[in-house]
């Protein structure tokens, strides 16, 4: 299989006192792969989005490569290529009605028509379209953002935590849309707190600690007790799922 993006020796630093917030990061993704990246607030996991998109706040430099199709990653494929799906509301913009947001990013057939079908598939009203980002309910602003990601022509799609605030229903439906996603052919990174999501769409798990990956494992090897995993961490997440809370 092709690999679509690969990161390699990716380390994120403080400017000025060189202190390491992520070190020695390696991965790759090849077309309609899903990598789910999971770790305790804090772990660096939104910073290893942010570097992979290039967009580190401005305090924070990296080295290492990321690259998309073999090249190294630049501004232009933001949007285009890649596409941040972010864990921040705020990254909307808020002097636009959220209609023409959605429908800037949507580039084939009839923008408008496939704006309203996703708002439709996320269980949201045709009139969110014309209300502005700080109308909207947190819940209802983190489906938009999604939907701007998953309308992008984009082949990679970074989602940031694409589930919180959402009632089960809006959970499964995200779910769903991810899962069409994939189904193009598309790479996904998504990173998320919530563990029940990443089996349910993930090929592998990456398990992020202070700054590094301690394990990859293979989604099936989230089975009986865990004992095909390796890290401690890995096991108790598994562990802690309600179903295999009797267990232990
Ligand atoms: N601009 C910055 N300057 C200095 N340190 C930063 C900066 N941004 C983030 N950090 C630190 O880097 C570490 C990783 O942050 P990051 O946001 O990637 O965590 P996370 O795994 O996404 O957490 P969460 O699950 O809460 O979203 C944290 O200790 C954070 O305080
Ligand atoms: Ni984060």
């Amino acid at each position: 299989m092709k690999t679509i993006l690969e990161v390699n020796q990716l380390s994120v630093f403080h400017q000025e006192s060189a202190h390491c917030l992520l070190k020695d990061i390696h991965f790759s993704l090849t077309k309609g792969q899903v990598l789910a990246l999971v770790g305790a607030s804090g772990s660096g996991k939104s910073l290893l989005a942010q570097s992979i998109f290039q967009l580190l706040p401005e305090n924070l430099r990296q080295k290492g490569d990321v690259l998309y199709s073999g090249r190294q990653v630049n501004e232009q494929d933001r949007g285009t290529n890649i596409v941040l799906i972010p864990q921040s509301v705020a990254a909307l913009d808020p002097l636009m009605k959220v209609g023409k947001q959605i429908e800037g990013l949507i580039q084939a057939g009839n923008p408008h028509q496939m704006m309203l079908d996703l708002l439709a598939r996320l269980g949201l009203d045709a009139d969110i379209a014309t209300r502005y980002p700080f109308q909207l309910s947190g819940g209802q602003a983190r489906r938009v953002l999604a939907m701007i990601a998953l309308g992008s022509p984009a082949n990679v799609v970074i989602a940031d935590e694409p589930t919180p605030g959402l009632d089960q229903e809006a959970k499964n439906e995200m779910i769903a849309l991810l899962k069409q996603v994939k189904q193009a052919g598309k790479a996904i990174l998504l990173i998320t707190h919530d563990f029940d999501v990443a089996l349910q769409l993930a090929d592998q798990v990456a398990v992020l600690e202070q700054g590094s990956i301690v394990e990859v494992a293979d989604v099936e090897h989230f089975s009986g007790e865990g004992e095909k995993l390796t890290h401690p961490f890995t096991k108790a997440l598994w562990q802690s799922l309600p179903q295999n809370l009797f267990k232990i």
